[in-house]
């Protein structure tokens, strides 16, 4: 497994992170459990925040919270002076909550509600990047209503897919997000949004997928919405202050993956406005980014408890453990792939292929195929890493499993940033109806 950020292994062959033991966090704090290791999360956020420095631009890095959103985090990104995206009320509120100054969220969405609209107009949030006509009017008519100018992009889609590893140029994308520049919906919303009382349109966003290993398609974007952004200027002489190229940088999963260092990224971005801008006589933007993965996601590691096993002789050896889908649906979902080791065997020879499963009815229920381990036994400890990002934000209670607490480590000490559900959690939100009760106590 590679070892990311403080992980190393100590003198006691186990795993440590943060310069604490994993089998003395699964002794405080059981398992399944997620650890955090705070020193490369707040690594990662200064990479992003300097290499911007150095180019020169205004710009706002904004942690795309959709990754991991818990209050916690929400004070990391303050300290790190980062900005914040968020999706939905929940996340909005977790934010409000945990102190988040408003005027550096910025709110996402293609289905924003009325009451989500208004929650974050009455916090005084700093930008909405609005998805499409309904939205813009209903926006701007909740802002009258509430006396306040909302600052606004428009999400664009620029005809830029990134998929994994490639990009395409697609004409009309077929996306679910955003108005396309290819059919003119784009155009039609800025003429639209500049006419309307009560948005500031500061400019435009795009976002061409995740986990991207490559600067072209983020030079792509750069390109097409420069492109736009001059026509806009020419035509209806609006000038946009602000661009945002979205997320999607990519991690290191497996030792396979091979993504680009922060800076190489930021640099491709930022010389690709300068370079598209520049040229174009057109006052240079501020730019903004909105990363989740690249923040979070190999700066957390699972750890479970190995429980039981099956061995199919010429087949497959199963080894279960405590948590699965429940803790980790990427692998179920996307066929998303994982490194682990045994965390309290960290040094012993790998020898037997075994195949990790979660403990969920339902045969797609595996963490990870084909894992080289040494001997595993009932009780050991298996640590599954890069799982800080979109895991435990896409947790589920399925089979009425409790969600697994959340640790953060740094400098050999620990901190429960979230408790592991309880069974109150579990059933704290049903209710029996009163003819029910009845049924039963008369039986
Ligand atoms: C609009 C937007 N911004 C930012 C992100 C964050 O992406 P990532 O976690 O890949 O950096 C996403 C998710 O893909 C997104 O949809
Ligand atoms: N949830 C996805 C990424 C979606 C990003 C949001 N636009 C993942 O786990 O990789």
């Amino acid at each position: 497994m590679y070892l990311h950020g403080t992980s190393k292994i100590n003198d006691q062959g186990h795993l440590e992170i943060g310069g604490v033991d994993a089998t003395k966090l699964v002794a405080e704090y059981g398992t399944p459990l997620y650890v955090f290791d705070e020193a490369l999360v707040r690594g990662r956020c200064r990479e992003f925040v300097e290499a911007f420095k150095a180019s020169g631009l205004k710009f706002q890095v904004a942690y795309a919270s959709k990754a991991f959103c818990v209050m916690a985090m929400c004070r990391i990104v303050d300290e790190e002076g980062m900005s914040l995206d968020v999706v939905s009320d929940g996340e909005l509120y977790t934010a409000l909550q945990a102190g988040f100054p408003a005027d550096r969220i910025h709110f996402h969405g293609n289905n924003k509600t009325i009451s989500e609209l208004e929650m974050a107009i009455d916090a005084k949030i700093g930008c909405f990047v609005v998805d499409n006509f309904i939205e813009l009017q209903m926006l701007n008519a909740i802002a009258g209503e509430k006396r306040q100018k909302v600052k606004i992009l428009l999400r664009i889609t620029p005809g830029v897919e990134a998929h994994t590893h490639e990009y395409i140029s697609t004409g009309q994308t077929d996306s679910k997000f955003g108005f396309d520049m290819g059919n003119g919906s784009a155009f039609r919303a800025v003429q639209e949004a500049s006419q309307l009382s009560n948005v500031e349109l500061l400019g435009v966003h795009s976002h061409i997928g995740s986990q991207i290993f490559e600067v072209e398609g983020f030079r792509m974007a750069a390109e097409k919405v420069a492109g736009f952004a001059v026509q806009v200027r020419k035509e209806i002489g609006v000038t946009f202050k602000v661009i945002n190229l979205g997320g999607g940088f990519g991690i290191r999963y497996v030792s396979e993956d091979s993504p680009l260092p922060v800076a190489v990224y930021v640099k491709a971005i930022t010389d690709a406005i300068k370079d598209n801008f520049g040229s174009n006589d057109f006052p240079m933007p501020e730019i903004w980014v909105e990363p989740g993965r690249s923040i979070v996601g190999d700066a957390g590691t699972t750890l479970y408890t190995v429980g039981t096993t099956k061995d199919i002789p010429g087949v497959r050896k199963y080894v279960a453990v405590d948590g699965g889908m429940t803790d980790n649906p990427r692998p179920a979902l996307y066929e998303a792939v994982y490194e682990a080791m045994l965390a309290n065997r960290a040094t012993e020879q790998q020898t037997e292929v075994v195949s990790i499963a979660g403990k969920c009815c339902e045969s797609g229920d595996m963490l990870i195929w084909d894992l080289n381990l040494p001997k595993v036994s009932s009780g050991d400890v298996l640590a599954v890493s890069c799982t800080g990002a979109y895991n435990y934000a896409m947790a589920s209670n399925y089979n009425r499993i409790r969600r697994p607490g959340v640790v953060f480590v740094k400098d050999g000490q620990s901190d429960l940033v979230v408790k592991r559900e309880t069974f109150d959690n579990i059933v704290g939100n049903d209710i029996i109806p009163a003819r029910m009760k009845q049924m039963s106590e008369t039986v």
